[in-house]
């Protein structure tokens, strides 16, 4: 049975699991090391991130993650989960150069049909003081842009959408990252 972690120390963690459980795998909240034993794929979700990185300091989860990450676990970041994954002093997931809170004041949240890269029908995404990629390194690909703003990407085994996918009843981008990069045992 594929089991996927869901950091769950603060933001939308609950919704990525309904997500992930409507899909048919099972789904466990990380919030110690110790919950970090025998999982297919993480999900960092979106919340807030300098929140979520004390967190993830006072847990003693920060090395532990990276080096998850880094030994090859799929990860799937949203919004703050992006943050963290391409802050190189954080958990160094994807190559990529972050703006924070990236689309303004004027849009703190906004929901648009996005087209992305490897989906057969447009996205619903919901961006709530989204960040965005400002470039990625020659190791990633872009999957969905706004105005030359990178909202998606993805880097060997890791995955990153600057929107909230687990806030729609659309299981399209779920459904990806389990085809794509969870295998299954
Ligand atoms: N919805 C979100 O996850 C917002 C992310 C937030 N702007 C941050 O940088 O942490």
């Amino acid at each position: 049975m594929t089991q996927i972690g869901i950091l769950a120390l603060q933001g939308a963690f609950t919704e990525h699991a309904r997500a992930l459980q409507a899909l048919g795998v099972t789904t466990t909240f990380v919030r110690t090391a110790a919950d970090l034993t025998d999982l297919d794929g993480l999900v960092l979700p979106g919340g807030e991130s300098t929140t979520m990185r004390k967190l993830l300091t006072r847990e003693n989860l920060l090395a532990p993650l990276r080096q998850l990450i880094h030994q090859g676990l799929p990860t799937f970041g949203t919004c703050a989960g992006l943050v963290l994954l391409s802050q190189p002093d954080a958990l160094n997931g994807l190559t990529g150069d972050v703006v924070r809170n990236g689309f303004g004041r004027q849009r703190e949240s906004f929901e648009t049909e996005l087209t992305l890269q490897g989906l057969a029908q447009p996205f619903p995404a919901v961006f709530i003081r989204a960040p965005y990629l400002k470039t990625v390194g020659p190791d990633a690909t872009v999957l969905a842009q706004i105005d030359h703003r990178i909202v998606a990407a993805q880097q060997a085994n890791v995955l990153v959408t600057a929107f909230h996918p687990e806030l729609t009843a659309d299981t399209q981008l779920h459904a990806y990252f389990l085809k794509h990069f969870v295998t299954k045992s």
